[in-house]
């Protein structure tokens, strides 16, 4: 093989990132809140947004499916864009935006129906079952792929509030993959749990990965460690340091970063 076949070849093989952010600003009126943002999201991995309160992890989620776009004030310059294309661009339709990129959110938010309706809402207002058997078929795989399936087959017509806290958030997350996102947000998703119930989430995200690609934020450096595969640091604003979580973790290039994860600020 000559050197520019070779060269052609692991371009061609090399993985292009799911969400791609560049110079992303956002401001809510005239406080900017992130500062310049270039963020890699790899597909099919963890990717965990850690750093000290109000540093901009959840704004910068948000910006990730336009969620911001519901806060008058905020203001989001710069580029993101999911598999290469703008996902800020005119054409884009964001319904179909946000039903690509779910989210689960850090207080679980069942609707007030049966566990069922819960998982079934999405795909029926989305047109993906033609027929009650789909929807039930949906409504199965999704339970199962959120571990929730055995706990709940026998009463799928119970109230979803219903359900312990850890349980609840296992309902969101099978109510996010039930239209078949690509990528889900997770937005300090055990910060309402006990350790049990927030093993349970954790255990399954490495589960998730396999299929989706899952972005974090997460108060808990623990957590961080024990569930990406890439971290992505931030600091008053300014993303100070990403890459692989176990480098991070052991040999932080930026002193901040040092400063944070041994607990000297945040
Ligand atoms: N809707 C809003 N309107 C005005 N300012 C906001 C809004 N949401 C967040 N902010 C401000 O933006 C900054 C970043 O907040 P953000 O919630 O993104 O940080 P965070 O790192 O996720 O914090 P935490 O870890 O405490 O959740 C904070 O100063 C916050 O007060």
């Amino acid at each position: 093989m000559t050197v520019l076949e070779k060269l052609v070849k692991a371009e061609d093989t090399a993985v292009q990132p799911k969400i791609l952010a560049k110079n992303v600003n956002v401001a809510y009126g005239d406080r900017q809140t992130l500062f310049g943002i270039d963020l890699e999201i790899a597909p099919q991995k963890v990717t965990a947004l850690i750093g000290p309160s109000g540093c901009g992890k959840t704004t910068f989620l948000r910006c990730l499916n336009r969620m911001n776009d519901l806060i008058p004030t905020c203001k989001v310059e710069g580029t993101i864009t999911l598999d290469g294309q703008d996902i800020y661009d005119k054409s884009v339709d964001v319904e179909v935006l946000r039903r690509r990129i779910g989210m689960v959110f850090q207080k679980a938010n069942p609707f007030p129906k049966s566990i069922y309706e819960n998982v079934a809402y999405g795909p029926r207002i989305h047109g993906l079952a033609k027929t009650k058997a789909d929807l039930d078929a949906i409504v199965e795989k999704s339970l199962r792929r959120a571990g929730l399936w055995d706990e709940v087959h026998d009463r799928l017509d119970s109230q979803g509030t219903g359900l312990s806290g850890g349980q609840q958030q296992r309902l969101c997350i099978a109510r996010a993959i039930a239209i078949e996102p690509e990528v889900i947000l997770m937005d300090e998703p055990c910060s309402a749990l006990d350790p049990i119930a927030t093993a349970k989430i954790e255990e399954l995200m490495n589960e998730l990965k396999q299929r989706y690609t899952i972005v974090i934020v997460t108060h808990s450096m623990q957590q961080a460690a024990r569930v990406s595969d890439t971290t992505a640091f931030f600091h008053l604003g300014y993303l100070v340091e990403t890459g692989a979580t176990a480098d991070m973790f052991t040999n932080p290039q930026d002193e901040r970063t040092e400063a944070y994860i041994t607990g000297r600020i945040g």
